[in-house]
């Protein structure tokens, strides 16, 4: 088996495989018209061949960045495009690419690998976890009535950023740079949110708001007339449908679920990627009138160096734990003292007894705060060696909001 990179002049037989391994053509183009390749990079796509050099396997990344707990942005791998041909599998085509893709990260310098799985029984093997989650809400327009927010009524709480500014609806294919301009802002203060290089939008890849699929975007501006916030949505049979909605303060995103539930000729409107715990719910005069659908699993997360992983991320109360990782698939061990004082972080090597016993993946997917270190250990995953160990992990992980990402790829 020989796995090298994809060159210019076989990029084809790169998606043909792809295409192959999937079931599908490569004319065919993903749910709202996004021909998803095109905005792979050559050097960063891998091919597997068979000793008599026929193409099987395929696998590429993306050079996103991704934004951490805190605000830091650090470049991210995001694996794509992984497909071995179905005459080939079963026979560690996989296993090895993967292996490769891990050594090439490393060998660039990068600490953590992201990816989203269209299996979740593929690669918790190969050392990733689900580490960002995101759901959908449905509400009813009938029952669509918003609470007045009862902190704003008592007189000394701080009115935290009140709406002041206006709503218009463009056609998707007047907004490109207002897009790509607001989602760069939303994202880099939102953790577990991936950069869309400029090449996405450039190349109109991926799915709604990006790819060329028609689309209405309601675009709020603050008082200055500064884009701030869009909702992308189409409307089909009475349903409002948002692809996803991005503001830079909860104040916006109210104002614009405030806009959408408020359409004429519509009964209901369904908001896609909702993060877990978003407020619009608890903002729902009658709180049943949001209901909660298709809560799934979106990022996943792979960690290449542990204590660099740990001193990048920002955190949010001070303590100490001593984790003990294992990484079977890199055949890979430490034992780290994690210490956390007034916001910095300091990992090194220790031999003090353990507080966690944990595989990498799950570190991985403690490691943006979107999932509680208690519940794999209530689930049998992680080993807590005292009882206070878990608790004190779930509030050391926990991050300055709840980590989201809304990017397809
Ligand atoms: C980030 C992304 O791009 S997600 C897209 C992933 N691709 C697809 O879903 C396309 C269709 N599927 C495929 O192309 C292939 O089945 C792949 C890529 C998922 C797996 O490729 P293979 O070469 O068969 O994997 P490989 O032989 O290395 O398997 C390694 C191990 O993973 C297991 N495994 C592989 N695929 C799966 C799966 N879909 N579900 C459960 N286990 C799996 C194998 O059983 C094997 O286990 P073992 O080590 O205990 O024997």
């Amino acid at each position: 088996m020989e796995i090298r990179p994809t060159t210019d002049e076989d990029l084809d037989v790169f998606v043909d495989t792809v295409h192959a391994a999937f079931g599908r053509f490569p004319e065919t183009p993903v749910d709202g018209g996004g021909l998803w390749w095109s905005a792979l990079e050559t050097d960063r796509c891998l091919l597997a061949l068979t000793a008599d050099g026929r193409p099987v396997g395929t696998a590429a990344t993306h050079a996103f960045e991704l934004t951490l707990p805190g605000g830091t942005l650090v470049p991210a791998p995001g694996v794509t495009a992984v497909g071995v041909l179905p005459s080939h599998r079963r026979q560690g085509v996989l296993t090895a690419m993967m292996r490769h893709q891990l050594a090439e990260s490393r060998a660039r310098g990068e600490f953590l690998s992201v990816l989203l799985a269209s299996e979740a029984s593929i690669y918790g093997r190969f050392g990733y976890g689900p580490a960002t989650y995101t759901q959908r809400l449905t509400v009813q327009r009938h029952r669509a009535a918003l609470a007045a927010p009862r902190a704003r009524r008592t007189a000394d709480a701080p009115a935290t950023g009140p709406d002041n500014g206006s709503i218009d609806v463009l056609p998707r294919t007047r907004c490109d740079e207002m897009l790509e301009e607001v989602y760069d802002r939303y994202r880099r203060a939102q953790p577990g949110a991936l950069s869309r290089p400029h090449r996405w939008w450039a190349l109109r890849a991926g799915q709604p708001p990006i790819s060329p699929a028609p689309r209405y975007i309601a675009v709020h501006r603050d008082t200055d007339g500064v884009p701030d916030g869009y909702a992308s949505y189409s409307i089909d049979d009475g349903t409002l449908a948002v692809d996803e909605t991005i503001a830079v303060d909860d104040a916006v995103f109210t104002a614009l679920a405030r806009f959408v539930l408020g359409h004429d000729l519509v009964s209901q409107v369904v908001f896609h990627h909702v993060p877990p715990q978003h407020p619009l719910r608890r903002q729902l005069a009658d709180f049943r009138a949001g209901e909660v659908s298709g809560d799934m699993d979106w990022l996943w997360v792979r960690l290449l160096d542990v204590p660099r992983a740990l001193t990048t991320r920002g955190w949010f109360v001070d303590g100490e734990l001593v984790l003990d990782v294992e990484d079977p698939f890199l055949g890979e061990h430490g034992r780290y003292l994690l210490t956390v004082r007034d916001g910095t972080a300091h990992c090194v090597p220790t031999d003090r007894e353990p507080d966690l016993s944990l595989d990498v993946s799950d570190l991985g997917s403690v490691y943006l705060g979107g999932t509680d270190p208690s519940t794999l250990v209530r689930a049998g995953h992680i080993r807590a060696h005292r009882p206070d160990a878990a608790p004190r992990a779930d509030a050391l992980f926990r991050a300055d909001r709840t980590p989201h990402c809304l990017h397809w790829f």
